[in-house]
């Protein structure tokens, strides 16, 4: 049928202004004109984090504790101690990460590799999706636990 959208595409309709406007499905970006080209998959993103986990995390263990019993206040205290260690210049990223980090990629640093929208837990690719690269994020909350973000490709 000619209202045939090109893969990828969602039309919608904004209350506000009255009119369609279009979403890319792949990216959640949102265009008024009408695409005539498949929407552009995801970009890869990349980056580190910093996970302190508490007892409400979804599998409050880690290589570093086998019980966790710290609440999500203290978590989130520590972590802000941690954050605040790095932007002071008393520690990098990479030295925390490694030594605190209650996920697995401590290992690397906290690196977790390049990935795209749909990999992660939706508040942390949003977040990391948000950020230019080399950014520090505050402190962001998911099922795992309470997070930092560097943003590194
Ligand atoms: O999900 C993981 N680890 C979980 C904790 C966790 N939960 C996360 C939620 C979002 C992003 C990273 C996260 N890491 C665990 O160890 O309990 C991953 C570990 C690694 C290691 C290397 C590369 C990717 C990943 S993802």
């Amino acid at each position: 049928m000619a209202d045939d959208l090109p893969e990828g595409w969602e039309k919608r309709m904004s209350r506000s202004a009255g009119k369609e406007y279009y979403l890319n499905q792949h990216t959640k970006e949102i265009q008024w004109d009408r695409p005539t080209a498949p929407a552009e998959k995801a970009a890869m993103v990349q980056c580190s984090h910093l996970l302190v986990k508490h007892r409400d995390s979804r599998r409050p263990s880690s290589w570093r504790e086998e019980n966790i019993t710290r609440s999500k206040e203290e978590a989130i205290k520590i972590l802000k101690g941690y954050r605040d260690q790095i932007t002071s210049g008393q520690a990098t990223f990479e030295e925390l990460a490694s030594q605190f980090s209650d996920c697995s990629s401590a290992k690397r640093g906290g690196d977790l590799g390049p990935f795209g929208r749909g990999q992660m837990q939706k508040p942390f690719e949003d977040a990391t999706y948000s950020m230019k690269v080399g950014e520090l994020s505050d402190i962001v909350d998911t099922d795992s636990g309470v997070h930092i973000i560097l943003r590194t490709a």
